[in-house]
This record gives structure tokens, sequence and C-alpha cells, in this order.
């Protein structure tokens, strides 16, 4: 597997290794030594999950603070384009944001560590997207960052603004300048 650092140089892209044959393909979508050492962490993952969605559907930004949660990303069917924010106010990348495509066609992975808000807008017909986490859910402790934040600007690769579709909850996302941050 091969570790690329983005513009947010803790949050990384990964490539693992594909194998394919004239039966279709193999990769190890998670090996936890390989992953130990390339990004340098101890981390363990508790949490398995896995979303469904339709074209223009945006979920995020969520996190959760008290038990901020480590994402580890891919896309088992369509194209999605993923975005962070960085929302550790003793990191030199404060406020910044990070936004790439992740497909099934690409096989890439996005690691999250924690510390950050995490959302994503479903480019294909559908998506399907799978990511571990490093703590358990805690509804009471999650926050929602809104995800067209005046202050941030991401740019989002909308072309169609009708046809998003957020939950009720993250349309009514907090701005940048009122959620709470982590140290
Ligand atoms: C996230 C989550 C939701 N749920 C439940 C709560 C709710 O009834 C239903 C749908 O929840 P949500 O609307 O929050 O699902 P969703 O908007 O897909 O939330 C996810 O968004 C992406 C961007 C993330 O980064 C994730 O961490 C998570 O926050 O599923 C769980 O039981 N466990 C979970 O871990």
């Amino acid at each position: 597997m091969k570790v690329t650092p983005t513009k947010i140089p803790d949050v990384l892209l990964i490539e693992p290794q594909v194998f394919g044959d004239e039966r279709g393909f193999f990769l190890e979508s998670f090996n936890l030594k390989n992953f130990r050492t390339k990004t340098q962490s101890d981390i363990n993952f508790v949490q398995d999950n896995h979303s469904k969605s339709q074209q223009g559907v945006l979920r995020g930004l969520h996190y959760q603070l008290h038990y901020p949660q480590g994402k580890l990303i891919r896309v088992v069917r369509g194209k999605i384009y993923d975005v962070v924010v960085d929302l550790r106010q003793s990191s030199p990348t404060f406020k910044q944001w990070v936004g790439l495509n992740l497909s099934r066609t690409s096989f890439h992975q996005l690691w999250i560590p924690p510390g950050f808000a995490h959302g994503f807008l479903v480019l294909s017909d559908v998506a399907e997207v799978l990511y571990k986490t490093t703590d358990y859910y805690h509804q009471e402790d999650e926050h929602t960052l809104l995800w067209n934040d005046p202050q941030l600007r991401i740019d989002w690769p909308i072309t169609n603004l009708d046809h998003l579709i957020l939950s009720p909850k993250d349309q009514a996302g907090q701005s940048f300048s009122q959620i709470p941050y982590y140290p």
C-alpha cells in the first residue's frame, strides 16, 4: 500500500495494492500491521460503518467532540467527493479543509485522524461508503458543522443546487464560528 500526505499532512491518501486477474481483483482493504507502520500510529478501530446514498446526497460535516473518531474511508460503489476540516486549534492547519474524490474504481482510501469534521457529496448515481472508526458512535456528542459555512468556502463540486439532498440535521448545521473545537 502506498501512503501520500494530502495538503493537510495528517490526512493521508492510501492506495492499496490491487491484484487483478481473469477472475476479477483482490486487495487487502485493511491490514493492521501495515496500517500502523505506514501511518506511524497505534490506532485501533472499533466500529465499521456502511452507508448507501443517491446522487446529490451530502452527508456532514460531522464530528464527535469528547469521543473523537479517526476514520478510514473507502468507496465500494460509485464515486464521492470527500471533505475534511481540521478542528484542532493547536494544529498548523487549523480551519483548513481538504477535498478529494474517492471511488470504487480508484480503490483509494482516506485516513482521517481524530480531530476533524468529515462529510461527503455523492457524485455517481449511487454510492456506497464503508468506513472504520477508532471510537464508538455517541449520538449525544455529535456536532454538525454547516457544509456551506461562509468562512470555510468549501469548493463542493455541486452542479445543481436543486438536486442537493441533506438530512434535517445537516441542514441545521452550525457555522464554524459557533462550533466547539478540539484543543
Ligand atoms: C453514524 C451512526 C448513525 N447511527 C444511526 C443514527 C441515525 O438514526 C441513523 C443515521 O445517522 P446519520 O444521519 O448521522 O448518518 P450519516 O449522516 O451518514 O452520519 C455519518 O456521516 C459521515 C459524513 C460521517 O463522517 C460519519 O461519522 C457519520 O457521522 O443511523 C448509528 O446507529 N450509528 C452510527 O455510527
